[in-house]
């Protein structure tokens, strides 16, 4: 573990946040702090409300109740690409890379999309170019720079998508299952990653299934069950709950 998450600020703070669908409540009173600098795993069973959640974050859609404050500032009705532009971004399960683009202007491209490329420093071309590079270089993809995303490796796709959300500069990182089905060498290089940049300040929130991921990943664990918030804590205490892991793996009575 990193640090202790009793000593990070909070960047994103979810207060009794309610999103239902024709009445169903995909997400029912969820308070949550996201905090600054750690890896915070959402967890739990299949519809417990952990993508409705990312898509509350991201402003694609719109609470029926509650709030959602980015350093303080309530965000609810921001638009999406102005929450991008605060500092968030975020992955997909199937990863939406630019397929027919090599995998340097797939960093190229999401930099110049990006909300600090139209503020000051953008530099020039050439300092652009340089930064895609060192992304490259950190994610271990220089030497595919010119290979087309669609010709990549598994692992290798997962690593892109890191990729491209470094490029952004976001300061928060939602990704979705980002490590599942690598490889165990390719695993060890995605947490060592993910672990350089949380220390570079990055605060990331990952949605993840495999709890051997769950385990030697996260410095916080918030446990979800049709749509309520369980449990919020460190990871010790929240997989060593019998009652969790039974509602994990589908052995309740209700
Ligand atoms: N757009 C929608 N319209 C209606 N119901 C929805 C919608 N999106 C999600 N739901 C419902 O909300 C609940 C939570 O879904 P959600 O996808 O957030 O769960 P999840 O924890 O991400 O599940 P999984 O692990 O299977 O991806 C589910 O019952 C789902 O059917």
């Amino acid at each position: 573990m990193s640090k202790s998450p009793a000593l990070t600020a909070t960047l994103l703070e979810i207060a009794n946040l309610t999103k239902s669908f024709d009445g169903v409540k995909a997400v029912e009173d969820v308070s949550l702090h996201l905090r600054e600098g750690i890896i915070t795993t959402l967890v739990g069973p299949n519809g417990a409300g952990k993508t409705t959640l990312f898509n509350l974050i991201t402003g694609h859609l719109r609470p029926t109740a509650g709030d959602i404050r980015w350093q303080g500032e309530s965000i609810v009705g921001t638009a999406p690409w102005k929450i991008a532009r605060l500092g968030v971004a975020r992955t997909f399960q199937d990863l939406r890379l630019f397929s027919h683009m090599t995998v340097f202007e797939n960093v190229l491209t999401v930099m110049e999309r990006s909300a600090w490329f139209w503020q000051s420093e953008a530099g020039s071309g050439a300092e652009r170019h340089q930064r895609v590079h060192e992304i490259l270089d950190a994610t271990g993809l220089l030497h595919k720079a010119d290979v087309r995303a669609n010709d990549l490796a598994y692992a290798e796709r997962k690593f892109l998508s890191v990729a491209r959300i470094m490029a952004t500069k976001a300061k928060m990182w939602l990704l979705d299952e980002p490590a599942s089905g690598l490889d165990p060498r390719s695993y060890e290089r995605f947490v060592a990653l993910l672990r350089s940049e949380v220390r570079r300040g990055i605060t990331i929130c990952i949605i993840e299934h495999n709890l051997e991921i769950v385990v030697s990943i996260s410095d916080r664990i918030s446990f979800l069950d049709q749509g309520r918030l369980l449990a919020d804590g460190e990871p010790e205490e929240i997989l060593g709950n019998p009652e969790l892991s039974s509602i994990y793996f589908g052995e309740r009575n209700s």
